[in-house]
């Protein structure tokens, strides 16, 4: 131990649009990362997200990507853009975190890994809900037998899009956009943890309308047309033999089916989120158990109430919406050398499942996945502290 003071992890945020704000109010609340300047397309842009989050600079992308103070780009551009932004910054010699998904194709994503990894540059991807408390919460039954063996997963979002609540939202209807690249991200990187990788998958999809119309802000009544399937499902096998199936839809007016089941040999854990959008796009949220003692007969009624469902208790942080704790792991990876949790890689596996997924109907039902990807460690209880004080370990180790 030297004594320093330990080097803050210095970030330029590329892309000042509206999922900016949650990732620099949450990255506000640790020392060990400052958003030191931010850049989109538009200048203006950039200076009032500057101005309203207390950034010393705003200026171009070219600008950023090119600052050598900084350590890492913070890519939250639309999906069509990440690639592009994120091969730019590596070469810059950056560490990138970008938002789902990774990629747009199969290709970029690979030359993406390798570029990083020629560099010895970290990569890391969106979604980081799964590193929070209600997804510990459920690796952690999971690791400790609650269920068993984990033999199947089940996963639904049924919603109507987009054009209700983003005033821009035509990327969500172009290439890079559509539910299974959206929304997908979050609930095959939440199986993944849970289940770990996935050996095969089958997929269909289709769409209800050629034509969406903006519901919100100023270009409310605007047409935009749909470039992608908006309904998806699939089938998926996991490299342990547990099979899941997911629908992910933006053409489902409402749903009262569960978002997230895992069923195991002994046991069932459920996300009960009653809003069709939400499960495991939060990182919050109850967590419910039920195992072969409390199950129910195929002929008895529906319970009115749940009481034979158990309310885990969750001893996790980050409990609330935390996008960024991903990035901030990605700056503890790189002072401790150690892997990133929310990694490239991760992402890239998802990336291929989705790929696979889109691809069968054409291709042939069943898609072979070919890569695969590390299992990221559970988040300690008491992260971020508990890197403090591994690192003042691994100091003071002789
Ligand atoms: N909105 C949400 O609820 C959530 C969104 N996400 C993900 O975050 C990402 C961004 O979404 P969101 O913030 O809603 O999108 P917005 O459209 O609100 O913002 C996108 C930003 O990226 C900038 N941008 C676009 N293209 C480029 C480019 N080629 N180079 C540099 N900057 C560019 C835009 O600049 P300008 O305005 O100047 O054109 C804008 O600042 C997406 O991948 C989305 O999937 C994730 C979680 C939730
Ligand atoms: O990633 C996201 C989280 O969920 C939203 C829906 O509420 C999406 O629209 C968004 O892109």
């Amino acid at each position: 131990m030297t004594g320093d003071a330990p080097k803050t992890f210095r970030v330029g945020l590329v892309g000042c649009g509206r999922i900016s704000d949650i990732y620099l109010t949450t990255l506000a609340n640790f020392s060990e990362v400052e958003v030191v300047a931010c850049a989109s397309l538009d200048l203006e842009e950039s200076r009032a997200k500057a101005a309203q989050h207390g950034i010393a600079r705003a200026c171009s992308v070219d600008e950023v990507i090119a600052d050598t103070q900084i350590d890492c780009i913070l890519n939250l551009t639309i999906p069509a853009a990440h690639a592009d932004i994120t091969r730019r910054a590596l070469l810059a010699d950056k560490h990138v975190y970008s938002e789902k998904p990774f990629v747009t194709g199969m290709d970029e994503g690979r030359e993406l890994l390798e570029l990083a990894e020629a560099r010895g540059l970290k990569l890391g991807n969106a979604p980081d809900t799964f590193l929070g408390g209600r997804w510990q919460t459920v690796r952690r039954l999971i690791d400790e037998g609650a269920i068993g063996r984990p033999t199947g997963v089940f996963a639904h979002v049924g919603t109507h899009g987009t054009e209700r609540h983003h005033p821009n939202p035509d990327f969500y209807y172009q290439a890079g956009g559509g539910p299974l690249l959206d929304l997908g991200p979050y609930y095959l990187t939440a199986m993944v943890f849970c289940l770990g990788p996935i050996a095969r998958v089958a997929g269909m999809a289709n769409r209800a309308f050629d034509r969406r119309q903006i519901e919100n802000g100023p270009r409310y009544g605007e047409w935009m047309d749909v470039q992608i399937d908006t309904h998806s499902l699939s089938m998926i096998e996991f490299e342990t033999g547990a099979i899941g199936s997911m629908t992910m839809s933006f053409d489902i007016w409402d749903s009262e089916t569960p978002r997230f089941e895992i069923y195991g040999e002994t046991g069932v854990i459920s996300i009960p989120d009653p809003d069709p959008v939400h499960g495991a796009n939060d990182f919050h949220g109850p967590v419910w158990l039920r195992t072969q003692d409390t199950s129910r007969w195929s002929h008895q009624p529906r319970p009115k109430a749940r009481e034979d469902w158990q309310v885990v208790m969750n001893h996790h942080g980050f409990n609330e919406n935390s996008r960024g704790l991903g990035l901030l792991d990605l700056a503890l990876a790189v002072r401790d050398d150690r892997p990133v949790r929310a990694s490239g890689a991760l992402s890239f596996h998802v990336f291929e499942v989705m790929d696979a997924i889109a691809r069968a109907p054409q291709e042939g039902l069943y898609q072979r996945i070919e890569s695969t990807c590390p299992v990221p460690e559970p988040l300690p209880e008491t992260f971020p502290a508990s890197e403090t004080i591994r690192a003042h370990e691994a100091a003071n180790a002789h």
